[in-house]
């Protein structure tokens, strides 16, 4: 099972379908436009960012699940561990409490530890991280145009966006749970320039091999 893993447009979506396509494999969607809770939780996350969370590990869990039995290569569009990336920086903005963090991060940690003698089956084989900056990530929701996620209608967010995307950096570099690799999103534009696509498809490859 692949992994992909970036910041809230980074491309993430885009390259599961295509590494999908050219590995063969299935791809598994974070649903968006039926998740009943998201657009809640932008209008009042205090309210609804620990239900929201509940939500994803539970959607997740069973993503996870359905792609190990599926096949080998199988690309899940977000890692289940960079929700509590999220979920602590709502925190941190006041927008949760640090008790409903703790208790959401020890029910993640129990919930994907393998019993002793088990095999690890709820890690990935890859992460693949699309890193992009600052000004791209605002670029993208803004082409893409979910309104929930607009600047304009809620200017909150644009503190919110500038301090997920800088916490990225770290999440990657502590990650652990299997090998990993990161795509420069910015210098590799793999959706609009096939060139960048090949590229990108190459070094997956590449580390695919390695592993
Ligand atoms: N754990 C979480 N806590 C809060 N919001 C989340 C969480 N996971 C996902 N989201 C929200 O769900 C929406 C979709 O997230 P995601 O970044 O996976 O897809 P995306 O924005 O379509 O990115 P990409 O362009 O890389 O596919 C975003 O609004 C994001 O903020």
């Amino acid at each position: 099972m692949i992994v992909l893993s970036g910041t809230i447009g980074a491309g993430k979506t885009s390259l599961t379908k295509m590494l999908a396509d050219h590995l063969g494999s299935k791809a598994f969607y974070e649903s968006v436009s039926d998740n009943p809770i998201l657009p809640l939780f932008y209008e009042n996350p205090k309210k609804y960012g620990f239900l929201l969370q509940i939500y994803f590990l539970n959607k997740r869990l069973s993503q996870i699940k359905t792609a190990q039995k599926t096949g080998k290569n199988n690309i899940l569009d977000r890692s289940i561990y960079e929700d509590a990336l999220l979920f602590q920086l709502t925190a941190d903005l006041n927008r949760a409490t640090q008790t409903e963090v703790d208790i959401y991060k020890s029910l993640v940690d129990n919930m994907m530890s393998e019993m002793d003698g088990v095999a690890d089956i709820k890690n990935p084989d890859l992460l693949i991280h699309v890193r992009v900056s600052f000004e791209t990530m605002l670029s993208r929701i803004k082409i893409r145009g979910r309104s929930f996620e607009q600047i304009d209608e809620n200017p909150e967010l644009f503190d919110y966006y500038q301090e997920l995307n800088r916490r990225y950096d770290a999440w990657f570099d502590a990650y652990d749970r299997s090998p990993k690799i990161q795509i420069d999103g910015d210098r590799f534009d793999f959706v609009e320039d096939e060139l960048s696509r090949d590229k990108v498809l190459d070094m997956i490859d590449t580390k695919l091999a390695g592993i």
